[in-house]
């Protein structure tokens, strides 16, 4: 596949196995993906299909048996652990299906955190909270919130560092139908206003219109999903 963008993310031949002989599992075998920025994607698949391991590879949480990975233009292969920290902490969003909010922090503490660890330029959290509609539960801890909160919340965490890469785990998993679209709703909103190549996993066929194009994983291949 020819690259012809620096921007968003680039997975290039990607394959990812474990074990080895017999029991050898391809996780992903040969997958080409462009994302650009502004770009929401969804990918859909069966369990074991390697929709997780493919988001692991994206974010330079493992390192692919072969193939590459570029986040914005820089080859996540090619980098030390230290720089492969800095690109992640700087670079990528993650949010999972919890929120994987800190208990004992409000909204804004944590989103205030992620300027403390980062050190650089990030956004205002209450510009933050406010676009996720989010501004007047500013001072509550998680157990304080719904779970559409906290994942609104988590959403505004992933973007505080102003990231190129946004990865999501299965946003909706734990809420209702209408929770769902609002949830899907603002991560297409946030990915197009503050241009990042965004692909969120799902099992939710019913949140699938939000999205700019929708992939299917079988068996460690991507295809277009019809
Ligand atoms: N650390 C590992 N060691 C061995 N095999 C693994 C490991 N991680 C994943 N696998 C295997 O790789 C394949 C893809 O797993 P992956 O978690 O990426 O699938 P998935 O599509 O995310 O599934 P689900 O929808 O159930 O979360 C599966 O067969 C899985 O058993």
């Amino acid at each position: 596949m020819t690259v012809t963008t620096t921007t968003g993310l680039v997975l290039s031949d990607v394959c990812l196995s474990f074990g080895d002989g017999d029991s050898t599992v391809h996780a992903l075998d040969h997958v080409d993906l462009s994302v650009r920025a502004g770009e929401l994607i969804a990918i859909v698949g069966p369990s074991g299909a390697g929709k997780s391991s493919l988001l692991a590879v994206a974010g330079g949480l493992t390192r692919p048996s072969s193939g590459t990975a570029t986040v914005d233009g820089t080859e996540l292969t090619k980098l030390d652990r230290r720089a492969l920290t800095a690109m992640r902490r700087e670079r990528i969003g993650f949010v999972f299906q919890a929120g994987n909010l800190l208990p004992a922090l409000t909204a804004r503490d944590q989103l205030r955190l992620v300027g403390k660890i980062t050190g650089r330029d990030v956004r205002d959290p209450d510009e933050l909270l406010e676009s996720v509609g989010m501004s007047h539960r500013a001072d509550r801890r998680p157990g304080q919130l719904s779970g559409g909160e906290r994942q609104r919340v988590g959403i505004a965490r992933a973007l505080m560092s102003r990231p190129s890469l946004l990865l999501v785990d299965e946003p909706t998993a734990a809420l209702d139908r209408k929770r769902s679209h609002e949830v899907v709703e603002l991560l297409a909103q946030e990915t197009h206003e503050a241009e990042v190549a965004t692909i969120m996993v799902t099992h939710d066929h019913d949140v699938l219109r939000h999205c700019d194009r929708v992939l299917e994983m079988v068996d460690g291949t991507l295809r277009p999903h019809d």
